[in-house]
Order: C-alpha cells, then structure tokens, then sequence
C-alpha cells in the first residue's frame, strides 16, 4: 500500500446505506483492510443505533455519522454533545438551521470535549443543498431564486461564519466553495458516480476523478460501491481513479 494509496482510500467515504447491521458488517468484511472512511445515516443508525458506530470505532474506521441535524439551537446542541460522546470523526447539521443553530452545535461539542478530555474533536459541517436538488426544484419547488451554486456558496459562508470546519456539497461546486471559503474549508462530496454508473436519485454528480481534481476533500459513495457485483473491485477501481487525478 503506497502513500497516495492510503491518502486517497482516506478521503473516500464508503456510504453504509443499509435496514441492519448484519448487511453492513457484510459489506465490511468485504472491503476488509481498505483504509476508507464509513459513513452512517439515518437508515443504519435508527435500526442499528450507536452501538454499531461503537462497533465502527473497535474495528479501527473513521466514522462520519450523517444525521443531518435541522431543529432550534438548543435541540443540536444537546444532540451534538451526544454524538461526540460516541468518539465519531465527523458529523453534520443543515446549513438552513441558521448561524445559531450552527453555533450551538459547537457548543455541544466543547461540553462533550470538556466531560471527557479522552475525546477527540470531530469535524463539523453542514449540508448546503442536497446533491439531489436540481436547478428546477431549487427555484420552482422549493422557492430560492439564484442558481444552485449561488445557493451553496451563501450556505458555505455562513456556515464558516459560525465556526464550522466545512460543507456538504455538490463535486460541481468544491472549487468555487474553495474560492469562497479558502482551500482549508473541507468539503464533502456525494454525488459521485463513476462514468457509465446509475445517476438514481442524485442531480449534481460528478466522476470520483473529476470530483478529486476539482478540490473535494472528501468523495462519498454509496450505491456504486454497495449495489455493484463486486464492491471491492468497484471500491479498488474508484481509489485508483482517485490517484490518477
Ligand atoms: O447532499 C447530500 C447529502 C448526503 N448524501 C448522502 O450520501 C450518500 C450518497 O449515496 P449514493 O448511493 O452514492 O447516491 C447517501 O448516503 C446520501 O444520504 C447525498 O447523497 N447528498
């Protein structure tokens, strides 16, 4: 295993979308020894809970825990406290919560920090506009006028305006978030499908190449990897595109 190797399987963030822990432990143990992030969401968390994202942490993975908190300041922050408490390297919120919403999100985070010093401070983030909104729904369905991109970058601003390490967005976007924001800010990309793969439900995707080379920190990807016929080969195949960008 060569450093770009590991560097890159690092920022790929293997999406566990499955209803139990049996179905994601079996796609562990296929991706075995793939020094890649895992990412639970709501779907595995509500039937499998904290004590697979306990079971995440022993098995020695970096775990982004994707519950995408939206409610009142006081709420996320109680909920953002829980959550470092159970040792996850990453956890979002919505940007649509607000400044203060966001905020307290932190607040949460140093009170777990300040009960338990053997805590590690996990990235915060928060999502932008879903990679599954189009350009259409944004203005007609859900009623923001301005295109996507301008959307996600006044998410981005005010979301490093409160403090947070970086956004969930779209591939199509990291480099104008990185222009915005400064190429520290992390982003975190889902929507990505490698050329020729299912799009499904996703609207703004991009290649894990073309995600990589547009200054992604991090690519998640679920289906391509959890539904193909060979998820290793599929996962060995994305990192390898990963290091050739
Ligand atoms: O804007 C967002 C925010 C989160 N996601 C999550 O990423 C994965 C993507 O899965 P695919 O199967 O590769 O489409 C999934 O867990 C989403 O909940 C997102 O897609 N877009």
């Amino acid at each position: 295993m060569n450093e770009r190797y590991t560097e890159m399987a690092g920022r790929l963030i293997v999406a566990l979308d499955y209803p139990d822990a049996d179905q994601a432990s079996a796609l562990l143990q296929q991706l075995e020894g793939i020094p890649c992030y895992m990412k639970v969401g709501m779907q595995l968390y509500y039937a499998a809970g904290p004590a697979f994202v306990r079971d995440l942490k022993t098995r020695g993975y970096k775990v982004f825990l994707d519950l995408k908190m939206h409610d009142i300041p006081n709420t996320v922050k109680g909920g953002a406290e829980s959550i470092t408490r159970l040792g996850v390297d990453m956890f979002n919120v919505h940007a649509a919560g607000g400044k203060d919403m966001m905020e307290a999100a932190l607040q949460g985070v140093d009170k777990a920090l300040q009960s338990d010093p053997s805590l590690s401070k996990p990235l915060v983030i928060a999502v932008t506009q879903l990679t599954s909104t189009g350009q259409e729904m944004l203005n007609r369905e859900i009623g923001i006028p301005g295109t996507v991109k301008d959307a996600v970058i006044r998410y981005a601003k005010l979301t490093q305006a409160a403090g947070l390490d970086g956004v969930v967005a779209s591939a199509q976007e990291s480099g104008d978030i990185a222009a915005a924001c400064g190429s520290e800010f992390v982003t975190v990309t889902p929507g990505i499908r490698p050329a020729g793969s299912d799009q499904g439900d996703q609207k703004r995707v991009l290649t894990p190449g073309n995600a990589i080379r547009n200054g992604s920190s991090y690519i998640v990807v679920g289906r391509p990897i959890t539904m193909a016929e060979k998820p290793r080969e599929a996962a060995e195949q994305i990192i390898k595109e990963m290091m050739g960008a």
